[in-house]
């Protein structure tokens, strides 16, 4: 996948996957992360989701990472925040509302800037990324994270030749792959989202999934 890929999504607005309301999982399950409660709670790839709102009103400290800077302006304009700006190395730095967001590359973060964190909130992230970097994915994260930090994890599922992602199809047993060796991992739910999905259902699938998991790293 090209690195201009997102850039280009959010400069032409295809944001689909952005949700409008509230996770149902995260609101479902957020309470099983004890380690959450009222820390910084790191949000990878983040766009501009309502999500990080959820969590400060739940007394956390949300600190998402974002490669598009309109993904970024937007969260803050439309949720009607002026945030503070500090240009970095490798992120620019915006803040405001007890929101941080970096905007630059999740694979340029290492363990300072997450040295706070004690839970992570992963939406749509892994489903992101074609197959070959998804490991590369999950390597990173558990690199640049503590031991005990638990992931509230939510992924996609469906016939792969049936459409070309993203997002990509990501299955219980790749996560299973992906992580085993990283975390402890709890199959937290399954849910059948087809028919509420209509937009994956006009795209010719017959089964869609999602997939909620609890990690809890080594
Ligand atoms: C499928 S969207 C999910 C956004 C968000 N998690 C949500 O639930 O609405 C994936 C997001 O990851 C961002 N992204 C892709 N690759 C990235 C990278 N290497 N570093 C940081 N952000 C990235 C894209 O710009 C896009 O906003």
């Amino acid at each position: 996948m090209k690195k201009d890929f997102w850039l280009e999504r959010w400069e032409r607005a295809e944001t689909g996957f952005h949700q409008n309301e509230i996770n149902p999982y995260l609101q479902r399950h957020w309470q099983e992360l004890h380690h959450a409660q009222g820390g910084e709670v790191f949000v990878p790839l983040c766009g501009k989701s309502l999500d990080m709102i959820w969590l400060r009103e739940q007394g956390c400290s949300p600190l998402g990472v974002e490669i598009s800077p309109i993904a970024v302006q937007s969260f803050y304009k439309e949720n009607g925040y002026s945030p503070e700006l500090v240009a970095g190395n490798k992120f620019e730095r915006y803040e405001a509302g007890g929101i941080k967001i970096l905007c630059g590359d999740f694979f340029d973060l290492g363990k300072k800037e997450l040295a706070n964190v004690r839970a992570v909130y992963d939406r749509a992230s892994l489903v992101a990324l074609p197959p070959e970097m998804r490991e590369r994915y999950a390597q990173h994260l558990a690199s640049i994270l503590s031991a005990g930090t638990q992931i509230l994890l939510i992924t996609f599922d469906y016939p792969q030749a049936e459409m070309s992602g993203p997002p990509f199809a990501v299955s219980i047993e790749e996560v299973e792959s992906l992580y085993r060796d990283r975390a402890e991992i709890r199959l937290l739910a399954h849910h059948d989202v087809l028919a509420q999905t209509p937009r994956f259902k006009e795209r010719g699938l017959s089964r869609l999934h999602e997939n909620i998991f609890l990690l809890t790293l080594r």
